[in-house]
């Protein structure tokens, strides 16, 4: 039986059952050949018998009507070999589904048409598929597919400039982290107390986690309305591209998401995140003191930062690891798109491996340029968020940042992002506002200000200006 969406005459085709009437279990992972997002309706080649046939051409397809739910669509369709390469999505949403079959692994990626749609627009209910879809097995790819083709790589030229190093042992520590907010929005520190022993197990544990085969990733995936899990970055539903990247966000206590990937030894994970959330957190505290104390604040206006050494017990931070696998056709991939982070501070491990750029605005006597941060032994690199941008009036930029790739190496990273805690608003310290005028930004939650980013991206700043009177 052939089902005809009565809008966009597709059909709609159930996957093939095992032998036995078992339902076959399908991969997500190669789904981003075909998925353009939320309007789109996909028509694309399906494999049969060993030769890539169009999707309507249904003389080879065994259909079966279908319209998933959505747990089923999280659940069911995860499994080992079988790989997916269909998925049908009408125009109102109500109707999707999927086709599956197993190709031979040379035949695993098929050209797209060149007619193929290729926008994407706002997050919607299909990014519960597209958080658990784009599972690209990086390794087992020897040319980038069109899918990961971006075509914006180039709009900035990349250049070499000395992105600051603070150590924060020393007295000017505050006073060299003005000057890098202002001008930079970002910088390295050195002297900041993490132990290199530290530093070098979270490197371990991130190359452990994503070597591990994808099945036992997607077991921790996250789900598409929360925050903790192995999956894309929120923003990732913005472009049209996919990231050649993965990655895992921990919020919270990583016990839940350890015993999935590792049920017969999640400790050693665990205890590696946990002694460095709470080497991070400490060391945000320090960092937000100091930045408050460089723009004129007294000890006692930033108290509510934690003081100097002491665990700050009002800070919330957010983890994510991040893997940049090698890649075939590093100029025209994109690791990390460019953003801005909506933390206060993140505080980012980069491995010894280059792709963190930070764009620094056109001047007088330089256009906008993309800057890449060297890699520095033992140093960890500091951005400043929209967050610290808000609380500064401004004063502090929070600096748009991207990843780019590499054709030899695996680069891994470890983001920090503090905020908060959850219900504390954030808004311009009055100090800092200035007589008779109002402040930049009025005040918001973390929790509000990413739910902002996630529905709006990078306009999400420019929606909490308050208008200046002139
Ligand atoms: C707390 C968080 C910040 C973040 C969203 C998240 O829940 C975890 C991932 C973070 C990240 C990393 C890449 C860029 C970014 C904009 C995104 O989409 O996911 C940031 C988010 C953020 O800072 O808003
Ligand atoms: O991997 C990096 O260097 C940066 C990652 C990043 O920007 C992020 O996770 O927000
Ligand atoms: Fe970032």
């Amino acid at each position: 039986m052939l089902f005809r969406d009565r809008s966009i005459n597709v059909p709609v085709i159930n996957y093939p059952k095992r032998k036995g009437g078992k339902k076959r279990k399908i991969n997500m992972q190669s789904l981003s050949h075909v998925w353009r997002g939320p309007q789109i309706h996909v028509i694309q080649q399906i494999l049969s018998e060993s030769k890539w046939i169009a999707v309507d051409d249904t003389t080879h397809i065994q259909p079966i009507s279908l319209t998933p739910s959505r747990s089923h669509l999280s659940s069911s369709y995860i499994t080992s070999t079988p790989v997916l390469y269909l998925l049908v999505e009408s125009p109102t949403a109500s109707t999707r589904s999927a086709l599956a079959e197993t190709p031979p692994r040379s035949l695993a990626f098929p050209p797209l048409s060149p007619s193929s749609p290729t926008t994407r627009s706002m997050p919607s209910l299909s990014d519960v598929l597209l958080d658990q879809a784009h599972h690209l097995e990086f390794e087992s790819v020897h040319e980038l597919p069109e899918s990961h083709a971006w075509p914006t790589l180039h709009d900035h030229p990349c250049v070499s400039e000395p992105v600051p190093v603070i150590d924060m042992a020393d007295p000017k520590a505050a006073e060299f982290m003005a000057r890098a907010c202002v001008s930079w929005g970002a910088f390295q520190v050195t002297g900041h107390g993490v132990a290199p022993r530290l530093l070098e197990s979270i490197d371990s544990e991130m190359r452990r986690l994503f070597a591990l085969p994808t099945q036992q990733k997607l077991k921790a995936a996250r789900p598409a309305d929360g925050v903790s899990g192995y999956g894309l970055v929120p923003i990732s539903s913005f472009f049209a591209k996919l990231m050649w990247s993965e990655g895992f966000t921990i919020a919270g206590s990583p016990l839940d998401h350890a015993r999935k990937l590792w049920p017969h030894d999640p400790d050693q994970f665990c205890d590696a995140i946990e002694r460095y959330d709470r080497e991070m957190k400490a060391l945000a505290g320090r960092l937000i003191r100091l930045m408050l104390l460089s723009l004129g604040l007294s000890d006692e206006e930033v108290e509510w930062a934690g003081q100097g050494g002491e665990l700050p017990p009002d800070l919330a931070g957010v983890l994510r690891l991040n893997s940049y696998p090698a890649c075939p056709d590093p100029d025209r991939a994109m690791g990390m798109a460019a953003h801005a982070d909506s933390s206060l501070v993140t505080i980012l491990y980069q491995s010894s491996t280059s792709g963190l750029q930070v764009l620094r605005a056109e001047d007088q006597n330089s256009p906008a340029r993309w800057v890449t941060v060297p890699p520095l032994p033992g140093a960890l690199v500091v951005i400043v968020g929209d967050l610290f941008h808000i609380l500064s009036n401004g004063r502090f930029k929070s600096v748009v940042h991207r990843v780019v790739v590499n054709r030899s190496q695996q680069r891994v990273s470890a983001a920090y992002f503090c905020g908060p805690p959850a219900g504390v608003t954030v808004s311009p310290i009055e100090k800092l506002v200035g007589p008779g005028r109002a402040p930049a930004y009025r005040a918001v939650t973390w929790a509000e200000y990413l739910g902002l980013k996630r529905e709006l991206f990078d306009k999400a700043l420019a929606t909490i200006e308050v208008p200046q009177e002139s």
